[in-house]
């Protein structure tokens, strides 16, 4: 284990069982609509390439980035886009990847932005969900675990961009944030 790391909350294995079964219950979903699965970076590129390869329908994928977080642990409160979608989504299946929601601020905005743009659907699948945090109404369609109120990093989740590598979730030490 890394040594920044309190405790492993959720382990590589445990993981990829979860996202086996997301991708299945997904397959099923999306039968016939050929989805645009929508990755938002950075921290869902892990959750989404290990996703999509355990959804066996045709599918197309792209990328979007907001932030509300800036560097460190504290949302903002104002999401700002980074790097908008190459796809028009008009008519389309929108699927949303996320790794975690905490507040929902990020996603709220992304469902309406997204809506806006007359979306046959617009749904979410989040790896994470941390529900004490949540300051809006936002309820993930899909979800992989609920996490209690820490700071996690690893699988793609990180902290001022360190940690995103680690195959395993995590609970950061306290004393590597509170300096
Ligand atoms: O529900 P919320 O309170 O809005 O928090 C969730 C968002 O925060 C994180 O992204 P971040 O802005 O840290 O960017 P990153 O994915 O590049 O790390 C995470 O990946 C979600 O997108
Ligand atoms: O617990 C978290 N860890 C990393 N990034 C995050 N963004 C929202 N919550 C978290």
């Amino acid at each position: 284990m890394h040594d920044d790391i309190q405790e492993i909350l959720l382990s590589e294995e445990v993981i990829q069982n979860k996202v086996r079964e997301l991708g299945k219950q997904l397959s099923q979903e999306y039968e016939g609509k050929n989805p645009l699965c929508i990755c938002v970076l950075k921290g869902a590129a892990p959750f989404m390439a290990d996703l999509v390869r355990r959804m066996e329908i045709p599918l197309e994928m792209d990328f979007m980035a907001v932030s509300s977080y800036g560097a460190y642990t504290q949302s903002s409160g104002v999401v700002r886009i980074v790097k908008d979608l190459d796809t028009p989504v008009e008519g389309r299946h929108v699927l949303v990847v996320e790794d975690i929601i905490d507040s929902g601020l990020t996603l709220s905005y992304l469902l309406e932005l997204l809506r806006g743009r007359n979306t046959a659907s617009a749904k979410v699948v989040t790896l994470l969900d941390k529900p004490t945090r949540r300051t809006t109404g936002l309820k993930p369609d899909y979800s992989g675990f609920e996490v209690p109120d820490a700071f996690v990093v690893g699988y793609g989740l990180d902290y001022a961009e360190k940690y995103r590598n680690l195959p395993y979730i995590g609970v950061l030490k306290e004393e590597i944030y509170s300096v």
